[in-house]
């Protein structure tokens, strides 16, 4: 427990409607929102430099503008609610969160500026100072500076970064680009939307999760990228499913998900069966549900591989040693998703 609570500070997650990538807008709503963004006024008038990546089918992690043949530079912005009480343990996980975008990109930040929103009439600013220098530590430790942000009051606590990273305008992880053949591969195990579910109902801290969230996918990138993995993205709200199914429909290819060898934190399931499930991870199951091939999938199976995330891991279109291969990549069948049970024992 952080040494600044005091019996009369409310609780964070107590501030937040809801937690983490959780309070994201749900995923088909945020296709139409950003597709009003682009089509005839979508382009900018003379760039100064290309654009790589942006808004086109969906939008993927972050944006690309091309410098020259050997560099890009990689943009993305991230804030969110408390996932969790504890204020430096906050701020890492926020900070985590929005570095990984520009790792989901295979790149690397250079710099970052931070996103604040603080309720000064509730909530003392030096736990604010905690939350921001838990930020800081988590983004130094990525090499990354904090040189500067954006501060405004705010009836709930919000807190993120917005990172800028370089990429080899060659070797990107891009949405667009996983083949048919490929296995699928997931570096961070599930469940951190159910724990955090749970923390925020019952206060139970619960460590595994709170050091999964604020690990960064940097050394999972930089593998990936270097063994010539070209597709991936990271896994946050939508979900496992729900970002597989982004995978499927920008490369036009169907994801096999065998749930079986899908990674879970100790006590997710047991999270799930007792009902702490967040209105964002319903939300997740109903938008892919009509493009999904369940199976025998039962219904918590379900929840849980849709269950949003907060800084998961990556997604990798291509095998990455040390990481579970959990599925597929196929050519595109009936179902851009398809989600294999777990397999009967034979008699
Ligand atoms: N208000 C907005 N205006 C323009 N584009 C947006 C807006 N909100 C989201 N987008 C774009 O929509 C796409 C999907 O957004 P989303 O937040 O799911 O992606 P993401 O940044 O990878 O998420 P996460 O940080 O959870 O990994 C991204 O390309 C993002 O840049
Ligand atoms: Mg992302």
């Amino acid at each position: 427990m952080d040494e600044l609570r005091s019996d009369d500070m409310p609780r964070l997650t107590q501030l937040a409607h809801g937690g983490g990538c959780a309070c994201k807008i749900p995923p088909g709503e945020l296709d139409s929102l950003v597709s009003s963004l682009s089509g005839r006024h979508g382009a900018a008038v003379d760039p100064a430099l290309e654009l790589m990546v942006g808004l086109d089918g969906g939008g993927d992690d972050a944006a690309v503008v091309r410098l020259d043949g050997e560099r890009a530079i990689v943009t993305t912005a991230d804030f969110f609610t408390p996932v969790v009480d504890d204020p430096y343990d906050w701020g890492r996980i926020a900070a985590a969160n929005a570095l990984s975008d520009v790792y989901a990109m295979g790149g690397t930040p250079v710099t970052a500026v931070n996103l604040l929103g603080w309720p000064r009439d509730a909530l003392p600013l030096d736990v604010a100072a905690r939350v921001l220098s838990g930020g800081r530590d988590v983004a130094h430790s990525a090499g990354c500076h904090v040189a500067g942000g954006h501060s405004v009051d705010d009836p709930e606590p919000k807190y993120g970064m917005s990172v800028v990273g370089v990429v080899h305008p060659d070797r990107m992880l891009r949405l667009d680009a996983a083949a048919p053949g490929l296995p699928l591969t997931l570096t961070k195990p599930l469940g951190t939307g159910v724990l955090n579910a749970c923390h925020k109902a019952t206060g139970t801290v619960f460590p595994e999760a709170v050091e999964t969230m604020a690990a960064l996918n940097r050394d999972a990138s930089r593998a990936a990228v270097e063994r010539g993995i070209r597709s991936g993205t990271d896994v946050t709200g939508f979900g496992l499913l729900g970002h597989a199914y982004k995978i499927a429909r920008a490369a036009e290819v169907t994801v096999v998900v065998d749930s079986s060898a899908v990674p879970c934190l100790a006590g997710a399931r047991e999270a799930v069966a007792d009902g702490f499930v967040s209105g964002g991870t319903r939300r997740n199951l109903d938008w892919i549900t009509p493009f999904t091939d369940f199976g025998s999938a039962s219904g918590e199976e379900r929840l849980l591989l849709a269950d949003a995330q907060t800084s998961g891991g990556l997604l990798l279109a291509g095998e990455l040693p040390g990481h579970p291969v959990i599925g597929e990549v196929r050519p595109r069948g009936r179902h851009p998703l398809v989600v294999r049970g777990r397999r009967r024992a034979r008699n």
